[in-house]
């Protein structure tokens, strides 16, 4: 049997909440075989972002290379990617290699505020990349920069997946974890329709790294073969548990449970 594989193209965090080290792990949880390419080391713990260190032009179109000649990736991530000149890259790679299933979380700046995309790359992304997704994932703010609109409410979200869609992208969701409200409804688009995935907001400070574990989750779907929406319904019932199952680590925002979807489904919680 040949195994499902992902490949993820991200930034690093040291404390393996999100970046490549949350992708590798819902990967794995998921039984997808995960592949990295790392884009920038960003050092953090759970009080935040004290550094972020580029990896060189040379070192991430090696590692592209490496991994498009040799493995075939079913499906694939894009989260830190930090410039200009590394979303150019990725893009001439995505086409040479003839990837698909590309999982764009346009990730932008850290729930601290520290900034993990230069300002000027917002264009790039929108001209470039997205037009590649098959699913483009950003969170309420992320979703405002790259549509230009502000969003305030339901049927703003639907216009800003509509305006995703528009821009390129298969499919969007708009995720609803920024809004202040009691329920969680995150958007999807499909081109044609909206689907509502709606949930309690969880009281807790452990909410470092969900949107990459969530879009981590998608892309392992995608990798087995599931149809966009499947793949969707199922990142959110494993973020929903590692949001819930919380594991109390570090002294600020801690990291999500990756284990906790996996132990539910073997009915160990
Ligand atoms: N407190 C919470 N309770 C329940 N679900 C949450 C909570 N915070 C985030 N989520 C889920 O995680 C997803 C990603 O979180 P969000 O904060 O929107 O994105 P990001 O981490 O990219 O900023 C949300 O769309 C939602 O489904
Ligand atoms: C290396 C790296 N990549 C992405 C993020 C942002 O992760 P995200 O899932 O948006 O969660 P928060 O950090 O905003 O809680 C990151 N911090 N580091």
């Amino acid at each position: 049997m040949r195994i499902a594989q992902a490949l993820t193209i991200a930034g690093s965090d040291n404390g393996g909440g999100a970046g490549i080290q949350a992708d590798l792990k819902t990967f794995q949880e998921l039984s997808v075989y995960g592949m990295t390419v790392i884009t920038a080391i960003a050092a953090q713990n759970t009080t935040g972002v004290q550094g972020v260190f580029p990896i060189s032009y040379e070192g991430i179109a090696q590692q592209l290379d490496s991994t498009g000649d040799d493995f075939k990736p079913n499906a694939v991530k894009t989260g830190m990617l930090y410039s200009t000149e590394i979303i150019q890259l990725v893009a001439e790679k995505w086409r040479h290699y003839e990837w698909s299933n590309l999982v764009i979380d346009p990730v932008m700046v850290a729930k601290g505020g520290a900034p993990l995309l230069q300002q000027q790359a917002i264009q790039t992304l929108i001209t470039e990349l997205i037009p590649h997704a098959r699913i483009t994932t950003p969170n309420i703010p992320e979703a405002e920069l790259l549509t230009g609109m502000s969003i305030r409410n339901l049927s703003d979200r639907e216009e800003a997946a509509r305006r995703l869609v528009q821009m390129g992208s298969t499919y969007a969701l708009i995720k609803g974890g920024h809004d202040t409200g009691g329920m969680i409804v995150d958007v999807f688009y499909d081109g044609r329709s909206f689907h509502y995935l709606e949930n309690i907001r969880i009281v807790t400070p452990h909410t470092h790294g969900t949107g990459c574990t969530y879009s981590a989750a998608i892309t392992a779907e995608l990798a087995k073969g599931s149809s966009v929406l499947a793949a969707v319904t199922t990142a959110r019932a494993f973020i929903q548990a590692a949001i819930e199952d919380e594991l109390g680590i570090g002294a600020g925002h801690g990291p999500t449970n990756h284990f906790a979807y996996q132990r539910r489904q073997r009915g160990e919680r």
